[in-house]
């Protein structure tokens, strides 16, 4: 097919040879109109609309019609053949004579002049409105003759000078048509490639939106919203606030489904862009649902004892591993540690789930789990028989290879994970129990106040040092999350500023009546193992408050999933 060319003549005597040209070229098809400078702008806005492919036209009408254009733009190049013919021409014209224009004409001028000792004055202008000035100059001096483009002619007009056009001759033509040829094909590669890649991102890249730096849009596309899912303007924000952080991730509470948003800041030639991705996080087909999230913030520890303060310094020490072991009572806070190693090797760039090992066997290879989960939390290892262990153990493996930090959470040291607990690659870290760093107990009490204050308005703003004292003297057994739910229930139930004694000895106290040794006991409850009467306990609980597993797991200083746990052994 032919390539459809407009021609704008800046002159008139340059159609009969256009028109020869055109003949002698199968490949444009040229329809030529006569324009300069600005009166060609609308031309040019026409002809693209109208479907023209390229655009040919000589010296700055050529310049001025490019920006107001989005289809190429040739220029015909004034050639030393068509200096020649002019000085050829002029040679034999009596008196003094000058050639006047920019440079992309007075440069070849002046070599040809040089070279060829022809005496004709060579005048450069920087802006078209020099050239009166020069003009007027060159008369003054006595010049007659002067030659440039249809600029200079008709100014020399005006000044009543002769004047000589500097025509384009054949070659100057072919030559455009070759560029207009060659520009015309690879304009049409760029096209294909720029739609190629559009409707490519039209499928894959379903839920994007690209900002600038300045929060102008780049580009957009919405396959499940009918626009951006969350405010522009809070996205906005965000680059404001962290504008060279190369890749963020978070998720957001929608109601009963989770949004994950995944900025990427990308240089784009030279220039920075944000590419956000949004994704409904699919809720895990097995089980119950576990917990993902995007650890936005490093999480509070509390580690004045040396034992806590070591521990922390020996998960420090050894970040760059992609495996830890966490060992450590029931409500010690070996998920606090695990989300702060998380954040410490992924910061903002992954996210965070927490699973029981069972879920992780029966997830993690199924469909639709996330690839963005850098850092995989598993406890609940002590439900799995021997074979599932093994299981794990290539679980942990593989999860390890594909770059995820993999930490395993363990109450005791039990030789049936003994594969488990001391393998050669993992980091072990033993986190001791509340009873045993008892320096922490009043800075957690005190954060606890705080927090609750903060969060749910509760009043108490103190912690009498009597108080924490008592605390100290408690052994428990439920660890921090003991402690915790303590707490809550003494500044939920306390209307003053202050817990002193008189409040934890309360609640103490109702510990007691809740747990009593053995009172009221039937005979045979303290009999069995360890897990047979904790058994029990659970049981008892569980009928005391009519099967309400948050409640229980208050009380008993668990969280619910590790009630969940030893229910179901
Ligand atoms: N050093 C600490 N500083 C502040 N808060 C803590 C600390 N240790 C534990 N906690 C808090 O105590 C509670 C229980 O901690 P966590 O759930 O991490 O314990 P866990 O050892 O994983 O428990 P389980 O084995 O029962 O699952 C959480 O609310 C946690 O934030």
């Amino acid at each position: 097919m032919k390539i459809k060319t407009l021609f704008i003549a800046p002159y008139p005597a340059m159609t009969p040879l256009i028109d020869e040209c055109r003949q002698e070229d199968p490949d444009l098809d040229i329809h030529i109109e006569v324009a300069n400078l600005q009166e060609a702008i609308p031309l040019a806005q026409a002809g693209e609309s109208q479907g023209y492919d390229v655009i040919i036209s000589r010296g700055g009408t050529a310049k001025l019609i490019e920006p107001e254009v989005a289809i190429p733009v040739i220029d015909v190049h004034v050639s030393g053949y068509d200096m020649l013919r002019v000085l050829t021409l002029a040679n034999d014209f009596p008196g003094k004579k000058a050639i006047v224009g920019f440079s992309n004409i007075t440069l070849g001028a002046k070599a040809i002049t040089d070279v060829l000792d022809i005496e004709i004055e060579v005048c450069t202008v920087e802006k078209a409105g020099e050239v009166d000035s020069i003009l007027e100059e060159l008369k003054d001096k006595g010049y007659e003759l002067i030659m440039g483009d249809v600029v200079t002619i008709e100014a020399a007009a005006k000044h009543r000078l002769e004047g000589i056009l500097i025509q384009s001759g054949r070659e100057a033509i072919f030559e455009a048509f070759q560029r207009a040829k060659s520009v015309h094909r690879l304009y049409r590669r760029k096209e294909w490639e720029i739609s190629f890649l559009h409707s490519l991102l039209a499928e894959t890249a379903n839920n994007l939106i690209v900002l600038d730096r300045q929060g102008e849009v780049a580009y957009q596309n919405w396959a499940d919203y009918d626009s951006c899912p969350v405010p522009v303007d809070e996205l906005i924000a965000g680059i404001r606030e962290n504008p060279d952080q190369t890749r963020v991730l978070t998720v957001q509470e929608r109601g009963q489904r989770k949004l994950k948003q995944k900025r990427i800041l990308k240089d784009i030639q030279g220039k920075p862009y944000y590419l956000f991705d949004f994704s409904e996080m699919k809720e895990s087909a097995g089980l119950e649902a576990f917990p993902v999230e995007a650890v936005s913030q490093l999480p509070m520890i509390i580690a004045r004892s040396e034992s806590m303060a070591g521990c922390l310094a020996a998960m420090e020490h050894h970040l760059e591993s992609d495996s830890f072991i966490l060992i450590g009572e029931t409500g010690t806070g070996k998920r606090l540690l695990s989300r702060y190693i998380h954040f410490k090797k992924h910061d903002r760039k992954g996210l965070y789930a927490a699973l029981t090992a069972k879920q992780a066997l029966t997830e993690i290879e199924g469909e639709g789990f996330d690839d963005d989960i850098k850092t995989l939390y598993m406890n609940g290892i002590d439900m799995l028989n021997p074979n599932e262990i093994s299981n794990l153990q290539a679980l942990v493996k593989a999860e390890r290879s594909r770059g995820r930090t993999v930490i395993l959470a363990f109450e005791k040291e039990d030789p049936a994970y003994q594969s488990l607990l001391f393998d050669e690659q993992s980091v072990r870290v033993n986190v001791p129990a509340l009873r045993e760093r008892k320096e922490d107990i009043k800075a957690l009490a005190t954060y606890y106040i705080a927090a609750y204050h903060g969060t749910l308005g509760t009043s108490p703003v103190k912690l009498k040092d009597e108080a924490a004292m008592m605390l100290e003297g408690y052994s428990w057994p439920g660890n921090v999350a003991e402690l915790r739910t303590l707490l809550k229930d003494a500044v939920t139930e306390e209307k003053g500023y202050v817990i002193g004694r008189a409040q934890i000895s309360r609640h103490l106290g109702r510990k007691q009546i809740q747990h009593p040794v053995n009172a009221g006991l039937p005979a045979d409850f303290l009999q069995g193992t360890l897990d047979e009467i904790e058994k029990r306990i659970i049981h008892a609980v569980m009928k005391e408050e009519h099967d309400n597993q948050t409640r229980v797991a208050e009380r008993l200083g668990i969280n619910r999933s590790t009630l969940w746990r030893k229910l179901k052994q």
